[in-house]
């Protein structure tokens, strides 16, 4: 997995059987700053860029691959024993009201590298069948996390937000709710040069701007009704700056900006989500101490906690999610929740590359 905030490579080995399913061992690859730069760059036309687009595809590829073969050198297991890798891809351009969304990815190269078949580009058929392609991770927390008693929501804080609904009858819904990290980390790198802010620390040592934090709020995308997604082209560090006046403190506008994350997914649950019980995080933002407890101030829900309470470790969730994804699609089954993304009907996800 490689996702929004462009932060590297998070890789799983997970051992499925019917009943069960269990995370062996995980390897993080952070992104170089000069492949973080280029990434940040192709999210917007310029010249040459469908050659730039092919050579960093591949650039990624090489990179999946090297995770990979760190993942089996580690648990000692041999390409052969792998059914597949699950690979997303790195999201560059999200725009499914005009029918596409783009991973940048060359899932033929990873197979060759590694004499394991991959599955790649999960979220075009859902597209195609009138979704939203995003997010796909509300199938997966519902396998895993539905309890018979309890009202659960889920919530990942990557470089989005979004959350799965989990009531005790009825649809699983889940959808984008707005920024998680990426434009703290895009705030955070330009004014304290980090490329995120460890524990919102530096937020803490800031004052939320109420007049900014109603400006961000009034963002169309927080008012529109699920099925929604959302990436870089609706949330991103030209927008905030229209809003500034130069003469705001950098640490006061952290603050606001982790305040923005946590409104609006404390907004998002109490619209769609009534009668939740218990808040589970996940994704980078769930180690995050002061928005963590910024959420646990905010929501009305007593129970707010890190998935790793329910046996998986926040960090690697998502990667986990894609082996599963990747799985439903080598059983020949669906991996999308139409009443989730919008689509048409269920599909089977992705393409498929052989050994
Ligand atoms: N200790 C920490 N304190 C504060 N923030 C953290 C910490 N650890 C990670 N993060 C944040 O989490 C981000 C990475 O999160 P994650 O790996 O879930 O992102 P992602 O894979 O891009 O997710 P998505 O695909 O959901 O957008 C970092 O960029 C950073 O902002
Ligand atoms: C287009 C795209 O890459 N979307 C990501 C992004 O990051 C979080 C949020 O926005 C979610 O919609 C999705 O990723 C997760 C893994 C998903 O599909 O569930």
């Amino acid at each position: 997995m490689s996702g929004t905030s462009l932060d590297g490579i998070d890789a799983v080995l997970v051992a499925f059987s019917d009943t069960a399913s269990h995370l062996i061992q995980s390897v993080y690859h952070p992104y170089p700053e000069e492949l973080r730069q280029q990434l940040l760059a192709l999210h917007t036309p310029s010249d040459n860029e469908l050659h730039t687009c092919a050579v960093v595809s591949s650039d990624l590829a090489r990179r999946y691959a090297s995770a990979v073969n760190e993942l089996l050198f580690k648990c000692s297991i041999s390409a052969k024993a792998v059914t597949a890798i699950g690979v997303h891809g790195q999201t560059i351009r999200h725009q499914p009201d005009a029918g596409y969304t783009i991973q940048l990815n060359n899932p033929s190269l990873l197979t060759e590298l590694t004499g394991i078949t991959s599955i790649a580009d999960f979220r075009s058929r859902d597209i195609a069948a009138g979704g939203q392609g995003a997010p796909l991770v509300p199938a997966f927390h519902a396998a895993m996390f539905q309890h018979p008693e309890r009202h659960r929501v889920i919530v990942n804080i990557g470089g989005i937000s979004n959350l799965t609904n989990l009531p005790l009858s009825g649809n699983t819904i889940g959808f984008d709710c707005g920024p998680g990290n990426l434009l703290m980390d895009a705030w955070c790198l330009k004014h304290a040069g980090h490329p995120y802010d460890k524990n919102g620390d530096w937020a803490k040592s800031g004052v939320v701007i109420s007049e900014l934090l109603q400006k961000l709020l009034s963002h169309s995308f927080f008012q529109q009704l699920p099925p929604k997604s959302a990436g870089r082209e609706n949330f991103n560090l030209p927008w905030l700056m229209q809003f500034l006046s130069g003469n705001e403190r950098p640490e006061d506008v952290q603050a606001t900006l982790l305040e923005l994350t946590v409104k609006s997914i404390a907004e998002a649950i109490s619209k769609h989500c009534s009668g939740a019980e218990e808040i589970y995080l996940c994704g980078g933002g769930a180690r995050n101490g002061t928005l963590l407890s910024s959420m646990q101030k905010t929501l009305s829900i007593q129970h707010v906690a890190p998935t790793d309470e329910l046996g998986v470790d926040a960090d690697w969730l998502e990667a986990f999610a894609f082996a599963w994804l990747a799985r439903q699609t080598s059983l020949g089954l669906a991996g999308n929740l139409p009443a989730v993304t919008g689509a048409k009907h269920p599909c089977i996800l992705g393409a498929i590359y052989p050994v």
